[in-house]
This record gives structure tokens, C-alpha cells and sequence, in this order.
């Protein structure tokens, strides 16, 4: 045991302490409401290593409720025939202690799912009180360090109850996803300006994950041959920014279940890989994405409130991009955004009573 690095000795005492051990060790990944959508087109992504890397082993962790459990053992056995050579493991099952076992990294879908003509309110109160006892589960259980990812609606009221009532999570570790809402803003702009989506950059979601978001991109910039360009100064259209494309980026949700009777499983999915790749692995030189993170004041947003801001990720942690010049416009939506958390957090407290 002398022999060992500090490292390897906390490794083997404890499972694995970090999201990033040697690629040798698996990173044990916890995915709630497996047996729905966004996990069933999650959890294959995760076994392929679109979320981790090609060469980082992962063992998988599935809850859901117990009358899904025969479609989580259905998903369960999927994973096996597919053979996926980083997939080291897979634990489905009911029992929340269970699930958040040791794990590394959760990724919280699980709960009541928004249906067609529903707002997001609507779903609040059954949500809350998952996120309330699953909290408990995860400061218990999971590993020390445990990077928490909440997408289950309401995205950053459930992850504020859930910092709340785990209070020995740092709030760094707790975080929820606004990447789907970026990665349509950056696709809106490459479909407008007719260039690939890997070109633009920088957009902003400013907020929380709800119609009230604030997709800004004042200051995204589009990699041209001559250097990069001003997002703004390419479209030269203001109105379109500032009111056409606000609104898609806002309406896209419900514009998918309306269009397909079921969430945006496939993007989320996705955008959810694309969130802890960067948080773990680091965000691009000179690029940063949006992630609802445990406010601090940056940018005059109430401190305490789960806000997606603009942050840039190094090993392992993010931050919040600092300086950004902010008008008179994007002050208001920042501010309309944040009231509407105020208001979710006052609504969320009083149906835990
Ligand atoms: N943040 C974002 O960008 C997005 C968030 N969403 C949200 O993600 C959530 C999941 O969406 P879908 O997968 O389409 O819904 P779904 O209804 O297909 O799946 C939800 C799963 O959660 C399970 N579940 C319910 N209560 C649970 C509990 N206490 N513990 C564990 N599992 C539980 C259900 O049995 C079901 O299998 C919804 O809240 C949806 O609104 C959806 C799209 C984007
Ligand atoms: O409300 C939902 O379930 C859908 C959603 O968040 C989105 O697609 O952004």
C-alpha cells in the first residue's frame, strides 16, 4: 500500500473520488427517470463515451419508479446486447439509496414530465418534493464530489431544492441544464447565416430554463476565414435578434411536444452529454457555454438563485465569464428571468410545507 500514490490509496478507499480517475477506473454515472425518453436515448450515449470520452470506462446506474421497473430492466438488457466495450457495468433499480451508490456523476431526469398545453408551473409541485427526498438520497450515498446535473423541469427550481436540502454537496457540484437552450440559439444563428453550427459561438442563455430565458448573442462571434466575426454585424438585422430569434429560442420546447406529443428527448439527451463533457473535460480556448449554476451575484442576480449564466469549465470546475457588457434591453430580460425564479422559489417552498 506504501507504494502508492496518495491518489490510488484515496481511489481504492473510497471508490472513485473525482469524475476524471485513471481510464482504467470506471466513473460510476447515476441516470434517473432511465426508463423515459430522455434516459432512453441518454443512457446509449453515455455507454459510447459521447459524455466522457472514448477511452473512459463508465459503469451505469438507472432509477426509476417501481411501476416502470419492467421498461428499466428492458433498458437495462438493451445495454448489454449492444456490446458497448466502455461499459463496465449496469445497476437498474427502484431504491434510490441503491442508485445514488458511490456515484460519481447524476444526471436527475426523472420526475413528471411537462405535457401538451401544460406551462411549467404546472409540473412545479410534483417535482419539488422528488427533488427534496432524492437530495437526502444523494448527499448519503454518492461520492464525495458528486457533480449533479439536474434537466428534470423545473430545471433550476428542482436543482435549488435540491442544494438545499443536501447541504453538504458544495453548491458548485449542483447545476442545471440550459445547453439545450444554447445549442438551439448557436443553431438558429448557423441556419440564418446558412454556415455549419460549428462556426458560431458565444451565444448566451441568460437564466432560468422557461420561457422567461434570455438567449443573448451580443456577443457571439462566427469563425470566418478572416478571423472571427460579430454575430450581430453578420445578421445586421436587430429586430430579428432581438425579437424573432429570442422567441424561438424560447418557444422550441413546446414547439417540439407539440409537434412530436413527447419532450425533446434526442437534443436533451445530447445537450446533457455536451454539459458535463465540458464541465469535466473543459470548454474550448476562447469559448464558453451556459450552465445553470448557484448565482454568487455576478451580473446583479440574486445570490442563492440556480441562473444559467455564461461560464468557461477547467479541470472540473466552472466560472462564471466576468465583464460582459450588459444594455439597457438585456438588463430588463436578465431581471424578468430572475423574478420568475424568485417566484418559482416562493411557489416551491410553499408546497414542501
Ligand atoms: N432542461 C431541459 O433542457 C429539458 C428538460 N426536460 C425535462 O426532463 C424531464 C424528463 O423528460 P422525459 O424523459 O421526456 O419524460 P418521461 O416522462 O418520458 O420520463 C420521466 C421518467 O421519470 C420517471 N420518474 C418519475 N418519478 C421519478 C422518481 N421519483 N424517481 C425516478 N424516476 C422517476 C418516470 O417513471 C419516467 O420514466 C421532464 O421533466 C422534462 O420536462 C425535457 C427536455 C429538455
Ligand atoms: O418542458 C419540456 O419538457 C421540454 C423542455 O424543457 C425543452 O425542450 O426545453
Amino acid at each position: 500500500m506504501s507504494s502508492l500514490s496518495l491518489f490510488q490509496r484515496i481511489v481504492i478507499r473510497c471508490g472513485l473520488t473525482s469524475c476524471r480517475s485513471t481510464k482504467e477506473q470506471p466513473v460510476k454515472i447515476m441516470v434517473t427517470g432511465a426508463a423515459g425518453q430522455i434516459g432512453y436515448a441518454l443512457v446509449p450515449m453515455i455507454a459510447r463515451g459521447v459524455m466522457l470520452g472514448s477511452d473512459q470506462p463508465v459503469i451505469l446506474h438507472l432509477l426509476d419508479i417501481p411501476p416502470a421497473a419492467e421498461a428499466l430492466n428492458g433498458v437495462k438488457m438493451e445495454l448489454i446486447d449492444a456490446a458497448f466495450p466502455l461499459l463496465k457495468g449496469v445497476v437498474a433499480t427502484t431504491d434510490v439509496a441503491e442508485a445514488c451508490c458511490g456515484v460519481n456523476i447524476a444526471i436527475m431526469v426523472g420526475g413528471f414530465r411537462r405535457k401538451e398545453g401544460m406551462e411549467r408551473k404546472d409540473v412545479l409541485s410534483k417535482n419539488v418534493s422528488i427533488y427534496k427526498a432524492q437530495a437526502s438520497a444523494l448527499e448519503q450515498y454518492a461520492a464525495a464530489n458528486c457533480k449533479v446535473l439536474v434537466v428534470a423541469n423545473p430545471a433550476n427550481t428542482n436543482a435549488l431544492i435540491l442544494k438545499e436540502f443536501a447541504p453538504s454537496i458544495p453548491a458548485k457540484n449542483i447545476t442545471c441544464l440550459t445547453r439545450l437552450d444554447h445549442n438551439r440559439a448557436l443553431g438558429r444563428i448557423a441556419q440564418r447565416l446558412n454556415i455549419h453550427v460549428s462556426d458560431v459561438k458565444n451565444v448566451i442563455i441568460w437564466g432560468n430554463h422557461s420561457s422567461t430565458q434570455y438567449p443573448d448573442a451580443n456577443h457571439a462571434t462566427v469563425i470566418t476565414q478572416s478571423g472571427e466575426k460579430s454575430v450581430k454585424e453578420l445578421i445586421a438585422d436587430d429586430k430579428w435578434l432581438s425579437d424573432e430569434f429570442i422567441t424561438f429560442v424560447q418557444q422550441q420546447g413546446a414547439a417540439i411536444i407539440k409537434s412530436r406529443k413527447l419532450s425533446s428527448a434526442l437534443s436533451a439527451a445530447s445537450a446533457a452529454c455536451d454539459h458535463i463533457h465540458d464541465w469535466v473535460l473543459g470548454t474550448p480556448k476562447g469559448t464558453w457555454t451556459s450552465m445553470g449554476v448557484y448565482s454568487d451575484g455576478s451580473y446583479g442576480v440574486l445570490p442563492g438563485l440556480i441562473y444559467s449564466f455564461p461560464v468557461t469549465c477547467n479541470k472540473g470546475e466552472w466560472s462564471i465569464v466576468q465583464g460582459l457588457r450588459i444594455d439597457e434591453p438585456s438588463r430588463a430580460r436578465m431581471d424578468a428571468t430572475a423574478k420568475e425564479l424568485i417566484e418559482e422559489k416562493t411557489l416551491a417552498y410553499s408546497c414542501l410545507d
